[in-house]
């Protein structure tokens, strides 16, 4: 397959619909929790890798009625804006968002991966509203290129680089001057560049393949590996990351993630931000996480299902399996419920200003 330059793409199903029942509000794969057992031990069953690597990667069309129900449990962020808000009430508001495929849309080329400039404006008002931070599995510094807004929280490397805000904004005037800096896995620096350059070495052999550095982890795609590839592919990473016991494999969509075995995740990023913005152990904190990923999941789940504060979105067309409450289809309908939120910060404003 050749690569194209910044091909939107879409991925027809989700990669559960095949197996799921709705189950008391959630969505059980018992097939995806097996792979995902698999998967997640480090150097387990390359075949579990493969099953997984085809889940992530749709063939046949959903049932209509998995979707029906699947949207039951799951309803759209915009229809149950009022309601959303209304739960919201007298609690600080803190916007919490995945990068790629919520802010910008799925393409070919991570290279690529570019911001609208209007998502970028509604990210930007919505940063002066509330306190925002961008949550994602790329490096830091290549997202900040990407999203070019010095006001915001980055928390990259799937939360294991986080940084402040550099531009003074409401929510970090306190800090006088100083600007947040946490690496909790800054000993992995090395290792990971090792890997990187082995992993590169190891996959050129595979036409379509790209590893990415993403400084402390790394990423190997396979949305441009034809499929009869996808095993051989999966072979040459688990024979390099088994000389690494202290990393560990996840995947996406379409893409297998290398990163340190601590206990670090996006969950943990979200609980350590509100944490520096003192907001960690408030009752009148209401965090709003919106995500595409199977790595967003550890955010939906452990801060926001767990504890019962705020809530997860997740971006997707099919269903899922997922901790979120709620649910968008694509980047466009996250920048219009952004805007909603934004619009209603400013009608709420005004209203108190009236009184
Ligand atoms: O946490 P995220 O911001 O969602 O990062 C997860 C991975 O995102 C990127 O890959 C994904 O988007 C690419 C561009 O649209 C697409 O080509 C790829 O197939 C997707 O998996 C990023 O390039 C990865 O490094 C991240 O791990």
């Amino acid at each position: 397959m050749t690569q194209k330059q910044n091909v939107i793409v879409s991925e027809t199903k989700s990669e559960v619909v095949a197996q799921n029942k709705p189950l008391g509000g959630g969505y059980i794969s018992i097939s995806r929790k097996n792979i995902l057992k698999k998967l997640e031990i480090n150097g387990g069953r390359v075949n579990g890798w493969i099953e997984n690597m085809r889940a992530s990667s749709p063939t046949h069309p959903s049932l209509s009625q998995d979707q029906t129900s699947w949207n039951v449990h799951h309803p759209s962020a915009l229809d149950m804006f009022d309601q959303i808000m209304e739960s919201s009430k007298g609690k600080q508001i803190v916007m919490f968002l995945d990068y790629d495929g919520t802010l910008s849309p799925i393409v070919e080329d991570p290279d690529r991966a570019f911001m609208s400039n209007s998502m970028r404006k509604t990210v930007r008002k919505l940063a002066r509203c509330f306190p925002t931070a961008i949550v994602t599995g790329r490096c830091k510094d290549k997202v900040y290129n990407f999203v070019r807004l010095a006001e915001l929280y980055y928390a990259g490397s799937h939360g294991l680089d986080i940084k402040g805000p550099t531009r003074s904004s409401k929510y970090n005037k306190d800090r006088k001057g100083e600007t947040l800096h946490f690496q909790p896995a800054s000993q992995f620096l090395p290792m990971i560049d090792e890997l990187y350059q082995r992993l590169v070495d190891k996959t050129k052999s595979v036409p379509g393949a790209m590893v990415e550095n993403n400084k402390f982890c790394v990423s190997v795609h396979f949305r441009c590996v034809d499929e009869k590839k996808w095993s051989e592919l999966a072979h040459q990473v688990k024979s390099v990351l088994k000389d690494y016991p202290k990393l560990r494999l996840t995947q996406g969509r379409k893409v297998l993630e290398i990163r340190p075995t601590i206990k670090w995740d996006k969950g943990k990023a979200l609980e350590f931000l509100l944490e520096s913005l003192g907001l960690a152990h408030c009752n009148d904190v209401f965090p709003v996480y919106i995500g595409d990923d199977q790595n967003d999941e550890d955010a939906f789940k452990q801060k926001l299902r767990d504890r019962g504060q705020g809530f997860g979105i997740l971006v997707s067309k099919f269903p899922k399996e997922t901790s979120a409450y709620y649910s968008l289809q694509e980047p466009k309908e996250v920048m219009d419920f952004l805007q909603r939120l934004v619009e209603w910060k400013e009608v709420s404003l005004s209203a108190h200003s009236r009184v």
